[in-house]
């Protein structure tokens, strides 16, 4: 990752930077553009779907999260040098848990670290050219759930087109089950499985010692599948979440939590109710059997395959 990423650095410089970065994605005027890319982003790219062919909701979803990001660090529009930063990433992210032979070519970290390489240079050259032109400025399979998210959505939707209004951020994240179903997917099938933390001292938790330099994983998924904190847990059940306050616990930290807690964290919730959004309103689906794959990184085994059918207006 390089020594001066923000998940490496500590103390006081880890928590400037982490202000600044909060700072950023909680200024109104990005919210606002970030609202309209991702409508956008999303929009484009459900009007490819075709009813003769699978659309792999994984790689959509990526794809359109990616966008939206680059969109709003580097105002880069999709195009053929945003394609190229994609694949250089998608090599960066395959080697971030592999085994460490950096210097053998053909590894996967080696390729990793020469894709990360080449992304940085591509980054350092769009800015450059922006400065120039002083441009910088899941639905699981759950009936019941997928019927109340819809008429959900579908509410809103045809409040707004009543009063002939768009759709604002804050509209999508006021819908209360909507955020339950993502609450409820974070906890089940949350991208991020734990965190690392070294030892800066002899530190005793729960009657383990962790010696002073080693290293330990925090294991989410553990925390968030365990039935001593969630009732049939490996069940969706968004409903769990109607009464509780989302905000992260110690049972419930998809966002991590402390000085470190996501910075991101509006931004993703916001990310995911537009494309739910569009989702449902948009169309009718069949999804094809998958599996959740959880090592070394989760995902869906066959990249989420549905079939869909535009909605009739
Ligand atoms: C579903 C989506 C996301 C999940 C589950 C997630 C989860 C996390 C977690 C668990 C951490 C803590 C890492 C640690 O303690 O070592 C973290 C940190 C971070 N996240 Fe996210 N994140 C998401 C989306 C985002 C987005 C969209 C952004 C930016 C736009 C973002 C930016 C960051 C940054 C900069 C940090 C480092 C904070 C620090 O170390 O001070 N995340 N995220």
């Amino acid at each position: 990752m390089g020594k001066s990423s923000i998940l490496l650095i500590n103390g006081s410089l880890q928590r400037r930077i982490h202000g600044l970065i909060g700072a950023f994605f909680k200024s109104p005027h990005l919210k606002s553009q970030i609202t309209r890319d991702m409508q956008s982003y999303v929009q484009e790219s459900m009007a490819k779907w075709r009813e003769d062919q699978p659309v792999f909701i994984q790689d959509e979803t990526k794809n359109i999260a990616f966008q939206v990001l680059v969109k709003a660090l580097i105002s880069l529009d999709p195009g053929e040098e945003m394609e190229l930063l994609k694949k250089q990433f998608q090599e960066f992210i395959a080697g971030l848990m592999s085994l460490p032979f950096k210097n053998i070519p053909g590894s996967q970290l080696y390729r990793s670290l020469q894709a990360k390489k080449k992304m940085v240079k591509l980054v350092q050259k769009i800015i450059q050219s922006k400065r120039d032109h002083g441009m910088i400025s899941m639905v699981p399979d759950c009936p019941p759930a997928l019927y109340q998210l819809t008429e959900e959505n579908m509410k809103l939707k045809s409040l707004k087109a009543q009063h002939g209004e768009p759709m604002c951020w804050s509209d999508y994240l006021s819908l209360p089950f909507t955020q339950t179903v993502i609450t409820e997917t974070l906890r089940m099938g949350n991208i991020i499985t734990g965190v690392m933390r070294k030892a800066v001292k002899d530190i005793e938790i729960k009657g383990y010692l962790i010696p002073k330099g080693w290293c330990a994983f925090a294991y989410f998924r553990s925390v968030h599948l365990d039935e001593n904190n969630y009732e049939w847990p490996y069940q969706f059940n968004p409903w769990r979440w109607q009464e509780k306050d989302m905000i992260s616990n110690s049972i419930f930290t998809p966002f991590g939590g402390g000085q470190r807690l996501c910075p991101g964290l509006d931004l993703a919730r916001l990310e995911a109710s537009i494309f739910l959004h569009h989702f449902v309103t948009q169309f009718r689906w069949v999804a094809e059997e998958d599996t959740v794959v959880n090592f070394p990184t989760v995902r869906m085994k066959r990249r989420m395959p549905i079939w869909v059918k535009r909605r009739e207006n």
